[in-house]
């Protein structure tokens, strides 16, 4: 299980691994020094061998093809960071440029040290917003060491010409760009960009990725993100678990198995609560995905007028009619109903809100999704009292809005300062208000329970997935939340393999897919999963 940490929580293992006397904070930041170098020389292995030609060495001076870098360093150990890596490519031969933001003499101790031994190797400038200009020929190599956890206020001044200026020669000359630790004007602990960000190819972090690499937009600033080991002791998984935010993984695949002696009611029997005539889809939808995620039954309950679409329209989904919160207390008289799912297509109508009433009095495990969560938006807090832990609402963006607007304010605010508030705060605040499990959509999926557990599912890089962005995915996602809960999952590992499963689809259909492909394409990638 991979940790995702805060700017607070990455100083706090830090402070801890140096007061227990196992590692230093100069030996750290040595690590991280010689990480960075490492993790450029495997991007771009081309320059591992070019770079043993020294060519700051006597008989290689003038050499044409000395390869270039130009290290921006900023006023904390971010900074300090970057002069162990200025001193660690010069000595493979690079031809290196410093800039120094502010005065060398404040700096903190570790990068004071860094400094000192660097200035025994090479010169500095003072980092001006024409740093990048001075360079003579263009640089192979930009080293953003100017800001990393420590960001704690907007990029203004010169920062913001030197950033774009950055981006530019990126853009312009291919020249490569990383960023140590995250690129500065990230805010590490919301992805948030705090005025301006230069766009990296590769970013090198430390011990643990940070929510500020997982959260927002990150495909926008950086190409990629690896982690560099430091040597710092990792949470076991229950201590993540209970003290950290982490990042959604595969699930495991014997927990999506079904065993040989198993019958169907072993895995769950999900009702799903359709909308009338001519909206019964989106619950359609849900109750495939739910059937194909391996509930073992699955019964839509529809209203009159739509027994004859739905009818049309289902073959292994079975189907009883719900007219109304009477007959739905009727059909819940079959405690074998172990799971409910309601909301999408469902309507705003008297007969919708009435339905969500009797399923939550029922307090059995159920999802709430859509039209479920929209009826309430005058008064969020009578859904919250009648929520329980066995529930999971999956709101998107809006549908959060709607339900917890002083929180979705505080998200959508522009920070000026850093650590600024994130999804992942404001999903667990909403998982505390609402008194059970939120998985909070989007290509950064955040899911959260009452007790403070917290998982991020990243659908960035080599798993975006745009092709969800299309109608009627979310309810599909609402009926593999149902269908895993049936089967067993407590509400946090559902709500976590539902949203990898459903990305996964998506990568495994590729362009043109509909929702209606995704619980088509579901045998497959179980298939792959499963073995
Ligand atoms: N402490 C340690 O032991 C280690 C730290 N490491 C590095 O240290 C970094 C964190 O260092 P710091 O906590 O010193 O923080 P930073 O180096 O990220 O920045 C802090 C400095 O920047 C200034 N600052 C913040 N925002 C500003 C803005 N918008 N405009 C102008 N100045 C601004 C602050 O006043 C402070 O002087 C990590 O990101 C990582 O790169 C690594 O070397 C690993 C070990
Ligand atoms: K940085």
């Amino acid at each position: 299980m991979a940790e995702v940490l805060t700017a607070g929580q990455m100083r706090a293992i830090e402070q801890a691994a140096i007061a227990s006397g196992s590692v230093t904070g100069l030996e750290l930041m040595e690590r991280a020094g010689a990480g960075v170098v490492a993790a450029i020389f495997e991007a771009w292995p081309q320059w591992q061998t070019r770079g043993t030609t020294a060519s700051r060495s006597p008989e290689n001076s003038g050499q044409e093809d000395a390869l270039k870098a130009v290290v921006l360093c900023g006023p904390g150990n971010n900074g300090g960071d970057g002069f162990v890596i200025a001193r660690l490519l010069t000595q493979s031969g690079w031809e290196v440029t410093v800039s120094v933001l502010g005065d060398p003499d404040r700096l903190p101790p570790d990068a004071r040290t860094n400094f000192d031994r660097w200035v025994e190797l090479g010169t500095y400038t003072p980092l001006t917003k024409n740093s990048l200009g001075t360079v003579e020929t263009g640089p192979d190599l930009v080293v953003d060491a100017v800001f990393g956890t420590g960001l704690a206020r907007k990029i203004e001044g010169d920062l913001v010409a030197l950033f774009s200026h950055l981006t530019a020669l990126r853009a312009e000359t291919g020249v490569k760009c990383v960023a140590v630790d995250i690129p500065s004007g990230v805010c590490s602990d919301s992805g948030q960009i705090l005025g301006i960000a230069p766009r990296v190819d590769l970013t090198v972090s430390f011990h643990a990725e940070k929510l500020g690499h997982t959260l927002g937009q990150v495909q926008d600033h950086s190409s990629r993100v690896v982690v560099c080991d430091i040597g710092l002791p990792h949470a076991t998984p229950a201590e993540a678990r209970t003290r950290y935010a982490w990042k959604t993984e595969p699930p495991d695949a014997d927990s999506l198995r079904k065993t040989p002696l198993a019958q169907k009611y072993s895995y769950g029997h999900v009702l799903v609560l359709s909308g009338g005539c001519g909206r019964t889809g989106a619950a359609r939808l849900a109750a495939r995905s739910a059937l194909r995620v391996g509930a073992g039954l699955v019964t839509l309950g529809v209203p009159c007028d739509a027994l004859t679409e739905v009818a049309c329209q289902t073959t292994a989904v079975m189907m009883t009619q719900v007219s109304d919160a009477a007959a739905l207390r009727s059909v819940l008289e079959d405690r074998r109903l172990n799971t409910l799912c309601i909301g999408p297509g469902l309507g705003l109508d008297e007969r919708a809100r009435s339905l969500v009433e009797t399923v939550l009095e029922h307090r059995r495990p159920a999802v709430l999704d859509a039209d479920a969560l929209t009826m309430f938006r005058d008064d969020p807090k009578v859904l919250f009292a009648r929520l329980h832990a066995g529930c999971v609402i999956t709101p998107h963006g809006g549908e959060f809005a709607r339900l917890f607007p002083d929180l979705a304010e505080r998200l959508m605010a522009t920070a000026d300062k850093g650590p600024a508030y994130s999804k992942v705060d404001a999903t667990r605040s909403a998982a505390q208000r609402a008194g059970c499990t939120v998985l909070f959509k989007g290509a950064d999926t955040v899911i959260a329970t009452p007790d403070g557990q917290c998982a991020v599912h990243v659908a960035q890089f080599d798993r975006s997935a745009p092709w969800l962005a299309t109608a009627g995915s979310g309810d599909v996602l609402s009926g593999l939340v149902a269908g895993l809960l049936a089967r067993g999952m407590s509400p946090m590992q559902a709500a976590e393999t539902a949203a990898w499963l459903h990305v996964q689809s998506a990568l495994d259909f590729g362009p043109g897919l509909i929702a209606e492909d995704l619980p088509e394409i579901l045998p497959h990638t179980l298939r792959n999963l499963i073995g």
